[in-house]
């Protein structure tokens, strides 16, 4: 059995639409089960009650939605190792599709997946924060952020405008409003910082991300040499930079030449901790909460996802 989770509110709802589609030309149509979330959130509990119910009758598990609607299916699955995932884009980011070099059409994304079943191992991320026991620990699946980033994303979640730039079709817009607001009113932090045991004070950090794969924020080449790989992560730094240099970063990012700027610094690493003596906002996959402190493993095992060919 294929269980399809769709978001009917990602990518103004084109999801649904082009699944039933999908599903009026297929064989056997008793075998494709459909579940809509229904409110921010609802996917982690929708999955974990469909899993717990079905877990060995099902064949593959579904995510039609944008990247946030696939970190609260992971979420979800967290227990249930071997599930094997595929996710069809209709955000309006889909950098989890980008990262693993799916088709970015949907419809050329569901034929991928239900016609050739090929699949490649993706390690995600792990997460906990402020010293929480390890059963609290989340997953990421494309990239966990602090700082500029993640007060951005903050702000853009935030906004009292953002059903209503919904509803005329301009969300990008409050995305871009959050962009400007934050530019000035964002305080670099001071950080500290441990990757593999190796300690280093940070000042006037504007960004730190760490990444599964090159892209983030809706195609941002932000780690441009990033692999899917089974142990280590990329870290893309930005500290002691100009608001103009930033911008002019924001841009050069979408190519992958951000990291030509002496302010970028990139790092690997497995086992990261990032530790700061204020509240700082993070995001993980664009949901954002606030920390002290972090600390960033990889997945233990590799998670089967649906690969082009
Ligand atoms: N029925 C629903 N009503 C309102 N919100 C929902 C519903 N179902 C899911 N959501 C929420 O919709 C939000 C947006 O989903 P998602 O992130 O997948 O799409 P997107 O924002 O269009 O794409 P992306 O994250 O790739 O930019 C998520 O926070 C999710 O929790």
């Amino acid at each position: 059995m294929y269980v399809l989770i769709i978001n009917p509110v990602a990518g103004r709802g084109k999801g649904i639409k082009i699944v039933k589609e999908y599903l009026k030309g297929v064989q056997n149509p008793q075998n494709y089960k459909s579940y809509y979330t229904e409110y921010p959130g609802h996917a982690t509990k929708l999955v974990a009650q469909v899993v717990s119910l079905h877990e060995e009758k099902i064949e593959m598990l579904v995510v039609v939605g944008g990247d946030g609607t696939f970190y609260e299916v992971i979420n979800g699955v967290k227990a249930y190792g071997d599930l094997p995932l595929a996710f069809v884009p209709v955000g309006s980011g889909n950098d989890f599709a980008r990262g693993c070099s799916m088709p970015l059409d949907p419809k050329e994304s569901l034929r991928t997946i239900f016609k050739q079943k090929r699949f490649q191992s993706y390690w995600a991320g792990t997460y906990l924060t402020d010293g929480r026991p390890a059963r609290l620990e989340k997953l990421f699946a494309s990239s966990l952020g602090i700082g500029f980033d993640a007060e951005v994303a903050e702000r853009t979640n935030e906004s009292k405008w953002k059903a209503w730039f919904n509803r005329i079709h301009l969300s990008f817009l409050v995305y871009v409003i959050g962009l400007i607001v934050t530019i000035f009113k964002f305080q670099p932090k001071n950080i500290h910082l441990t990757i593999d045991g190796k300690e280093r004070e940070l000042k006037g950090i504007w960004m730190l991300t760490i990444t599964n794969h090159p892209y983030f924020g809706g195609g941002m080449k932000i780690a441009p040499d990033a692999t899917i790989n089974k142990q280590t992560f990329h870290v893309t730094i930005v500290h002691q930079i100009s608001k103009l240099k930033l911008l002019l970063l924001f841009i050069t990012v979408f190519f992958g030449k951000h990291t030509r700027l002496k302010e970028v610094e990139m790092l690997k690493g497995s086992e990261i901790m990032v530790r700061s003596d204020e509240s700082i906002i993070y995001h993980a996959d664009g949901y954002t909460g606030k920390c002290y402190e972090c600390h960033v493993r990889k997945e233990q095992g590799p998670r089967r996802v649906v690969r082009k060919n």
